[in-house]
């Protein structure tokens, strides 16, 4: 079939069970090719083509609404929706989102990018349509790693109370990004292989149907029988003790099975769950024997080996971070490293393969992770919690409850610091300063290189009370390690470059960009002091105070919020201190940064050497005359 040609899900309604199998093959074959160009979630979505069809076939999208959790297995919805000549700009600036998006589709009902909200938003969607007496079908699509967040399972005690009629697919691809963990997992496991149960519940029912009409003892009886055998099978129908009646496990690959099950689901009464079986990166052989969660997500490749594409010089940032950390864990047992479930984007798997006794992944479970930290913190341990800065955000009130308000050890790595790119607006990990600066007793730290990033560890260790060091996504610099910088004081800004015009104040990987800059300036004769402000709090108070002696313009550049960021922190110090510099900020200015390459979103910003200068030789106008004509 011509994947470009399907513009609505509704020719599924008519075709067999041979001409959706062959179109299942046909998406199957364009996305790994689509993919192998753009880059994508290629894992995820090889594993729900034959799921998301057979949705699109037996349900009536968009009246019926269909949930996606996370979104990232998002693509065959998409494709089924009328996007397929879209998918050359997926995840690129201005292009197709990677995931749900309701600007692009009706199709698209609701949007992800962090996982276990489905179940939450399901429940919404079908209280509204109760209250408001409509009939369509509420469908939250599940992976068996959302499963283990938090929300999730507040979500299901919810729907399983109060009944709501909904159809929650639960797809158990037994993987996460990595493979899944948690007893919720185990507990699946057994469900997956416990098809005799279900042979033997059915009949059970079909003898409970055929039984005389001989009042209700005798049915009750063998009711309950029924009932009270399934705990002989499985440990306990988690489910159906919650009050959700469990259809499964069904082979997510088979359209017959998916037919049955959804259609069994549509009749019933009351919440529904469906375990849908599948592999995830079914049908491409290095996605499909992915161990390591290595194609859950990933750039270009080439289909004919598989071969990841633009392969990078340096180590990622993160595995300089995981790998510095494991070498001072090595030399103090009271190093321990966590995860929610990002082994593999934080590069901790070398640590959990050396230290398998002093690593943790949590599973999908920010807040469980902080709190656990916390905790670990109080027994006199030193943890070390790996945690992306956008999935920081779900773990924030344990951080200002647990982790801040009681001073504990705690190091935190917060990874993906920055705009992030791709992932685009639930993603961007910049946010982080303005939820961490009001914080008490953190120290929020940025390096500019990989040496200050090994001084900031062995500072953060050497410390008592919370740590925060924050990182982006991408490589190290491959600087000489050896290079003494001195010792490292929390609160100490470095200069790094002179200048009485002004005063550039940055952190992190843009500094590079503000030295640019100011260069530019001073092939105009003006000279601007950048200033690297690598302790984000506490500020450099004397440093600031001299800066308010001089009277010099200053201009804070971030790649982050402004409100609440480090130049909101500055501005207010200035004011509080009644100084009377002019002051500038640039960064994010109330708004979500959308998915893109990060130079080209970093320019719509503003974030570069020409504008950084441009704005200086504005702000600077009088002073640079006064000093010139001095
Ligand atoms: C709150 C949050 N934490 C972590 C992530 C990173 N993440 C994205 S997908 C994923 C694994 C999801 O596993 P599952 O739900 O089983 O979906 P699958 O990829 O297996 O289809 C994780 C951990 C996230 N998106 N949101
Ligand atoms: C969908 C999701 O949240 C993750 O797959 C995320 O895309 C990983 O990001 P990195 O690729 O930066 O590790
Ligand atoms: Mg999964």
């Amino acid at each position: 079939m011509n994947i470009y040609s399907i513009d609505e899900p509704a020719f599924l309604k008519d075709l067999n069970e041979k001409e959706l199998v062959q179109l299942a093959s046909d998406v199957r074959e364009f996305l790994i090719e689509s993919c192998a160009v753009t880059g994508g979630h290629i894992g995820a979505n090889l594993g729900v083509v034959e799921l998301t069809i057979a949705l699109h076939k037996y349900f009536d999208s968009p009246s019926d609404k269909l949930i996606f959790d996370v979104g990232h297995q998002a693509y065959i919805h998409k494709i089924l929706t009328g996007r397929s000549a879209d998918f050359a700009t997926l995840r690129q600036y201005k292009g197709l989102c990677g995931f749900p998006k309701m600007r692009e589709s009706e199709h698209d009902v609701w949007e992800a990018g962090h996982s276990s909200t489905s179940l939450s938003a399901a429940m919404g969607f079908a209280k509204a349509r109760d209250i408001k007496g409509e009939k369509n079908h509420v469908v939250p699509i599940i992976g068996d790693g959302a499963l283990t967040g938090g929300m999730a399972l507040e979500a299901l005690n919810h729907i399983g109370s109060d009944k709501t009629n909904m159809t929650i697919i639960l797809n158990d691809n037994e993987m996460s990004i990595a493979p899944n963990v948690g007893a919720l997992h185990n507990m699946l496991g057994r469900m997956r292989t416990n098809t005799q149960y279900n042979k033997f519940k059915h009949g059970a029912e079909e003898f409970i149907e055929r039984l005389p009409q001989v009042g209700t003892t005798l049915r009750d009886l063998a009711d309950r029988f029924k009932d009270s055998t399934k705990y002989m099978f499985v440990d306990g129908i988690f489910f159906e003790e919650l009050g959700i009646k469990y259809i499964g496990p069904v082979d997510g690959h088979n359209f017959e099975d998916l037919g049955a099950a959804i259609k069994t689901s549509k009749e019933y009464d009351g919440p529904v769950i469906i375990h849908v079986i599948t592999k995830k990166g079914k049908g491409y052989h290095p996605a499909e024997h992915d161990k390591l969660g290595i194609w859950h997500g990933l750039g270009p490749y080439k289909i004919e080996t598989g071969e990841v594409l633009g392969t990078k010089k340096t180590e990622s940032w993160s595995a300089f971070m995981s790998n510095t950390v494991l070498d001072r864990a090595h030399k103090d047992e009271s190093i321990v490293a966590m995860t929610p479930a990002m082994p593999v984007g934080s590069k901790l798997t070398k640590f959990q393969n050396e230290l398998p006794e002093r690593f943790f992944d949590t599973g999908i479970a920010e807040q469980h992770a902080v709190t656990m930290a916390a905790g670990m913190a109080a027994a006199g341990m030193k943890p070390y919690l790996a945690i992306y800065s956008t999935f920081l955000q779900r773990g924030y009130d344990q951080l200002l409850h647990d982790v801040d308000r009681q001073n504990l050890d705690v190091l935190l790595g917060i990874d993906r610091s920055g705009l992030v790119g791709a992932d685009g607006e639930t993603h961007q990990g910049v946010f982080d300063l303005s939820f961490i600066a009001p914080l008490p007793n953190i120290t929020l730290m940025m390096p500019r290189d990989e040496k200050e990033a090994e001084m900031m560890i062995d500072l953060s260790f050497s410390t008592p009370g919370p740590m925060a060091i924050r990182y982006p996504r991408g490589n190290v610099h491959g600087i000489d390690m050896n290079e003494d910088r001195g010792p490292l004081e929390i609160g100490t800004w470095e200069v790094l470059r002179e200048g009485t015009d002004a005063a550039l104040v940055s952190y992190g990987p843009t500094l590079q960009t503000v030295m640019e800059a100011a260069d530019k300036l001073s092939a105009e004769g003006i000279e601007v002091k950048v200033i690297n402000a690598r302790f984000i709090k506490p500020l450099d108070n004397a440093m600031l105070d001299t800066l308010g002696e001089s009277g010099v313009p200053v201009f804070v550049i971030e790649e982050a919020m402004l409100t609440g960021g480090l130049g909101s922190m500055i501005s207010s110090y200035m004011h509080d201190k009644m100084y009377t510099n002019k002051m500038q900020r640039l960064g994010i200015d109330n708004e979500y940064i959308e998915h893109g390459d990060v130079n080209l979103l970093l320019r719509d910003i503003g974030i570069t050497a020409e504008n950084i200068a441009g704005r200086t030789k504005q702000l600077t106008g009088e002073t640079h005359e006064k000093n010139t004509n001095r």
